[in-house]
C-alpha cells in the first residue's frame, strides 16, 4: 500500500470504504494513502466508482462504513463544474476568495495565466466554452494553494498545450509537497504519476508503492 514502510505521513487515508448506490455496491473495501508530496493516478472502467472514491474522500459523500482522514486544506475539483450561470468568472473568483479567506486574489491571476485563460474575467460560464469552464474549474480547487489536491479528471477538453501546463502545475506542486490524487482515463498520462491505484471490484490496488 502507498505510503506505508515511509515517513510521509498521509495527507489522505482512506480504509475499508464500503459505499452502495442502494443494491449497487460501488466499493468493498477501498483503501488509499496519499503522503505528502505525491502525485497518485486512479484508473478504472466506467462505472468502476473512481467519481465516487473521490467524493468520499473530500466529504461530499458519507461512507456506508470505514474510515476518511484529511490533514490541511483541501482542493477539490468536480468531474462536472458546480458554477453558476448568474456570476461572472471574476465575480466566481471573488466568491471563493471570500470563502477561502483569501486577501487577494493574487495566486488565482497566476493561474490564469499559467492555465492560458487570461480575457474571460467578464463572460459566464455559459458563454466559455466547454474546455475553458473546466479551466475555471479546475481554478477554483487550486486558488487557495491546498494542502491536498483532489481532482476528478481535471483536464477534460483541454487543448493540448493545456493539457501540458497542467502537468507542469501538478508536478510543480507534487515537489513543493503537496499531495495530489487524479482520476485519470488517459493512458499516455500514466507516466506522470508516483503511483496508479486500480479500481476493480471496488477495491483500489497498487502494482507499485508511490515512488
Ligand atoms: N448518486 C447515485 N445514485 C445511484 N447510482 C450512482 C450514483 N452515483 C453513481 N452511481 C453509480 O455508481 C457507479 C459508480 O459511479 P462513479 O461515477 O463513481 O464511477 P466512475 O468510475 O467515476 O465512472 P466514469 O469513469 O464513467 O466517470 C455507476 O454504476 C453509477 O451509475
Amino acid at each position: 500500500m502507498p505510503g506505508e514502510g515511509t515517513e510521509r505521513q498521509p495527507r489522505l487515508r482512506i480504509r475499508g470504504v464500503w459505499k452502495a448506490y442502494g443494491r449497487r455496491h460501488v466499493l468493498r473495501g477501498a483503501d488509499l494513502d496519499v503522503p505528502a508530496g505525491a502525485l497518485v493516478g486512479v484508473v478504472g472502467e466506467n462505472g468502476s466508482g473512481k467519481s465516487t472514491l473521490l467524493r468520499i474522500a473530500v466529504g461530499e459523500l458519507t461512507p456506508d462504513t470505514g474510515t476518511v482522514a484529511r490533514a490541511g486544506a483541501v482542493g477539490y475539483c468536480p468531474q462536472r463544474a458546480v458554477l453558476n450561470d448568474s456570476f461572472t468568472v471574476l465575480q466566481h473568483l471573488r466568491l471563493f476568495q471570500v470563502a477561502y479567506r483569501l486577501p487577494t486574489l493574487a495566486r488565482a491571476h497566476e493561474l490564469i495565466n499559467l492555465l492560458a485563460f487570461a480575457g474571460c474575467e467578464r463572460l459566464r460560464p455559459g458563454e466559455l466554452s466547454g474546455g475553458t469552464r473546466q479551466k475555471l474549474n479546475l481554478l477554483l480547487a487550486l486558488m487557495h494553494d491546498p494542502q491536498l489536491l483532489v481532482l476528478d479528471e481535471p483536464y477534460q477538453g483541454f487543448d493540448w498545450d493545456t493539457h501540458q501546463r497542467f502537468w507542469a502545475l501538478a508536478a510543480g506542486l507534487r515537489d513543493a509537497g503537496r499531495s495530489i490524487v487524479v482520476v485519470s482515463h488517459l493512458l499516455h498520462d500514466l507516466h506522470h504519476f508516483d503511483a496508479v491505484g486500480h479500481l476493480r471490484e471496488g477495491r483500489l490496488s497498487f502494482e507499485e508503492p508511490i515512488r
